[in-house]
């Protein structure tokens, strides 16, 4: 019994500091995996609403999204981490992401006495973005080669006055990375990098994005517990990092800057990795901030 109360006062600093806070999870397509884990991620995030901390979700659907293309048997290509996105291309991800998996994770949410709303950004104008190019470096003698991936695009504006209003409620925002452009065009945005803007817009305390590996691994694939800032910049020019790690580390840096305290990046897979992250001193995966802190309790 002793045991119980002991984990339960372990958790009371944290509680304490994050009391009343902003926290953003972002949960990948792949970390969607099994029907018991998308469970214990939809328990960590009602007992966090209730202790009287404010999680705002922001959901991937990578590979949810390649499935349903391969099944009506339209080919997807990627460049520099991004989906390349024609018209066809975003009905379905509009569909998938806005639609079947927003949903579900709105309906886990609230199944487990949590009060939850799905938004894409299109709601409230919640997301404004413009197209994103990509730019391909062809040597210091020449101009970088634009390469155009179609209706993918990046943020350009968050409008948190929806998350705040929310924020006073009981109400979890459940949000699918679906911007929305100038003349009304309809964007497909990576899923990191809008949950990089939303805790750099809403000054989250901490952003958290759950993957499908232990974290940041360097060049032998060993985890790296924490980097500051710079060493994660590093990390980036290096080339220790490659695919879908890059938005997830470059978004990270992004929302530290903005003023996030600090970014984790953990194992989506392990049962409850937000509530081992948020509430206990062992902590999981990499941090990364700005400074280096004398203690976690920092
Ligand atoms: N240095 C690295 N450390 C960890 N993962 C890496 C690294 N470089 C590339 N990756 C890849 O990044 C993937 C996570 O990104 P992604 O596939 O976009 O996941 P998610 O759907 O969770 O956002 C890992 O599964 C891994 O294959
Ligand atoms: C432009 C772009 O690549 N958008 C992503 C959006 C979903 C996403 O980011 O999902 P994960 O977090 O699960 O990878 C895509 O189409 O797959």
């Amino acid at each position: 019994m002793i045991e119980k109360a002991n984990i339960l006062i372990e958790a009371l600093p944290y509680i304490r500091r994050f009391y009343q806070q902003t926290v953003v999870i972002k949960y990948g397509g792949h970390a969607m995996v099994a029907e018991e884990l998308k469970e214990s991620f939809a328990q960590d995030i009602v007992l966090m609403k209730y202790i009287g901390i404010h999680p705002v979700v922001v959901h991937g659907g990578g590979p949810q999204i390649g499935r349903m293309l391969e099944r009506i048997g339209i080919q997807s290509d990627f460049c520099a981490g991004m989906r390349v996105t024609d018209a066809d291309t975003m009905d379905i991800v509009e569909m998938v992401l806005a639609g079947k998996i927003n949903k579900e994770i709105v309906s886990l949410v609230n199944r487990h006495g949590g009060q939850a709303i799905g938004l894409s950004g299109k709601d409230g104008k919640l997301i404004e973005a413009r197209k994103h190019h990509v730019f391909r470096y062809q040597g210091d003698d020449r101009p970088p080669e634009i390469i155009d991936i179609g209706l993918v695009g990046e943020v350009q504006r968050i409008n948190v006055e929806i998350l705040e209003v929310l924020e006073k409620s009981n109400i979890i925002p459940i949000i699918a990375p679906v911007g929305m452009g100038e003349n009304g065009e309809t964007y497909n945005i990576n899923a990191d990098l809008v949950a990089g803007h939303i805790a750099g817009a809403l000054k989250a305390k901490k952003l958290i994005l759950m993957t499908d590996v232990a974290g940041v691994l360097n060049k032998e694939g060993e985890l790296i517990s924490s980097m500051t800032v710079a060493e994660a910049a590093d990390a980036l020019q290096d080339e220790t990092l490659r695919g879908g790690m890059i938005p997830k580390v470059q978004c990270s840096i992004d929302a530290v800057q903005a003023g996030t305290k600090k970014v984790h990046i953990v194992d989506g897979r392990i049962p409850h990795a937000v509530l081992l992250e948020m509430f206990t001193d062992a902590g999981i995966g990499t941090e990364i901030f700005k400074k280096r802190p004398k203690s976690k309790k920092e």
